[in-house]
């Protein structure tokens, strides 16, 4: 990923206003007494706890006392790595294996040209995710975290994504909801610890791809916590979960006491010229859900904040809003320049606006800004005139199919199909294999986003211990005497040259078939967050 050269600065400290001391007295012991209680049950818990979203189990990061409540866990500051742009930094001290940040949503942009260079720059690419399955050449634009991560030499990494289990509709069925298709499928993409990772340490993860100089000597990127406090933003403040509307999907609810005035959360700007370069599909990519349009303007922009894209909208219970940021890595002087001055310099995350509390919230709250009243209008007409679409109730989520019951064979199916919209994927222990051969299958070494191809199950059999295996043809196929895959297309017969026997269930998943998936639906709603109006510059306002 691209990342932005910024040179230092002189740090302005983050805003906090005070309001009604009392309340916040109040309000403080109200947080000490829920973080104590928190803590017992998690002590005489014998297990990490599971956050639950639609059919998706995480687990959330370990807390391991009273102060890990109180305490900022994770920092966004400028990063320790000459040139590195922003940064992610440990807050407190992590073990091996716990979560880093927490689990986040990604969007997936199919059929996205490669000269969408400021799209390209801060997604991923391909097999990332499980993106691949959404449409041709897909991105996933994840928010948060995995998107800010920067790299180092192998010696300096110290986290790992990982990818999300399984897709979820968070509760929005099409054939009940207006608004299925309007949020995300892909949430719980998230990163975990490779190692001890002490207070003040930059996380790292491998790029796979970045050349580093093999005569420079790197040092592990650090900063002292006071540092990160004055210079960066605490970025543990918000929690992921259903919201309280079930209309609404997955919201953002808050972590610990906020008052009015903290900054909640930071949205570095993903800025790009013209928003028809997302209306070339039909609906509209989903993407535009969680972008900001100023109005009068083509421009539009992604905050990819960690958790700032699950802020849902409420005009009367609005608590949060956006600020332009006082921090100095957001580059102010942007705002004054000239329409096209402006698009000589703008790089992702270079503008960043702050998710500003507008009262006191208190811990467990759920988070909602203002989307604006063209939004709040056009939501409602989408509500007043939706109808189900046609076949909604033939159509089986993949989450909803049993992940551990019997697979019929191809055979069988030709008798009892399976809903026309699903899919199945095998994660092979050989994805590199060069020619066409039969294999035993065996525990893979790799991630699990990494090995799935489109399969197709020829036989079943019962093993000695009595475990059913399957016989799977997979969709690789040969062309011009070179293995590839493919998009998923019904219409081509797969070849049975690239076979594996004796897979276990586990190593077999259901998926949505390219296209298929809510964010697909012709009807399903589309509509940008309105830019605050006095937050844009005058120059942004371009002929539509
Ligand atoms: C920026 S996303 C917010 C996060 C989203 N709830 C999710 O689960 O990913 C914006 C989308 O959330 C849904 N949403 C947000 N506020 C809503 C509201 N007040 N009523 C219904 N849906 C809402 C709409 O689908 C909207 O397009």
């Amino acid at each position: 990923m691209v990342r932005i050269d910024t040179k230092s600065r002189s740090p302005k400290p983050i805003g906090v206003l005070c309001t009604s001391q009392i309340f916040r007295f109040v309000a403080f012991v109200l947080a000490v007494f829920v973080a104590v209680q928190t803590i017992s049950i998690l002590q005489s818990t014998p297990h990490p706890r599971i956050g639950e979203i639609g059919a998706l189990s995480v687990t959330s990061p370990v807390l391991r006392s009273p102060h890990d409540l109180e305490q900022c866990r994770f920092y966004l500051a400028e990063s320790a790595i000459p040139h590195g742009g922003l940064g992610l930094f440990a807050g407190v001290g992590l073990l091996k294996g716990d979560m880093v940040g927490f689990p986040d949503i990604c969007i997936f942009v199919s059929d996205a040209p490669d000269h969408w260079t400021h799209l390209r720059s801060h997604t991923f690419g391909w097999a990332s995710f499980f993106g691949q399955y959404e449409g041709k050449n897909s991105r996933a634009a994840c928010e948060g975290f995995a998107t800010t991560f920067n790299t180092m030499p192998l010696t300096h990494i110290n986290t790992k994504l990982k990818s999300p289990v399984q897709p979820t509709n968070a509760g929005l069925e099409r054939g009940s909801q207006p608004g299925a298709g309007a949020i995300t499928h892909h949430y719980g993409m998230h990163a975990e610890a490779l190692d001890v990772i002490p207070a003040g340490f930059e996380f790292t993860i491998d790029y796979g791809d970045w050349d580093f100089d093999d005569n420079q000597e790197y040092t592990k990127p650090q900063r002292t916590i006071p540092n990160l406090k004055e210079t960066g933003w605490c970025i543990d403040n918000i929690d992921i979960r259903q919201a309280m509307d079930p209309f609404m999907g997955r919201g953002a609810f808050a972590k610990r006491f906020l008052a009015s005035g903290t900054v909640v959360a930071p949205a570095p700007l993903q800025c790009f010229e013209d928003r028809a370069v997302f209306q070339k599909t039909k609906p509209e990519q989903l993407y535009v859900n969680y972008c900001l349009q100023p109005k009068n303007s083509k421009m539009i922009f992604f905050p990819y904040g960690p958790g700032v894209g699950l802020i849902n909208h409420s005009i009367d219970k609005a608590n949060v809003e956006f600020k332009w940021s006082r921090n100095a890595m957001h580059h102010s002087g942007w705002l004054s320049l000239s329409y096209n001055d402006f698009w000589k310099v703008a790089t992702p995350g270079g503008l960043i606006l702050d998710v500003v509390a507008t009262r006191d919230i208190l811990p467990g709250e759920e988070l909602f800004l203002n989307y604006g009243t063209d939004w709040d209008t056009a939501w409602g007409k989408h509500v007043q005139e939706w109808l189900p679409p046609n076949g909604a109730n033939d159509y089986i989520y993949p989450e909803d199919m049993d992940e551990t019951g019997i697979l019929r064979t191809l055979q069988e199916q030709k008798i009892n199909p399976y809903p026309e919209n699903l899919a199945l994927l095998c994660n092979t222990p050989d994805w590199e294999r060069k020619e066409s051969y039969h294999i035993d299958w065996a525990e893979p070494e790799h991630e699990w986003a990494e090995g799935m191809v489109y399969c197709h199950i020829i036989e079943r059999t019962i093993a000695k211990n009595g475990d059913v295996e399957y016989t799977v043809a997979l969709d690789f196929h040969t062309q011009k005497g070179k293995k590839t895959t493919r998009s998923y297309n019904d219409s081509k017969p797969f070849e049975r040259q690239y076979v594996d026997r004796k897979v276990p269930r586990r190593a077999i998943r259901w998926i949505e078939k390219p296209y298929y998936d809510d964010e697909h639906m012709e009807r399903a709603f589309r509509h940008p967050i309105s830019f605050p109006k006095d937050l844009v510059p005058s120059a942004w306002k371009t002929k539509l």
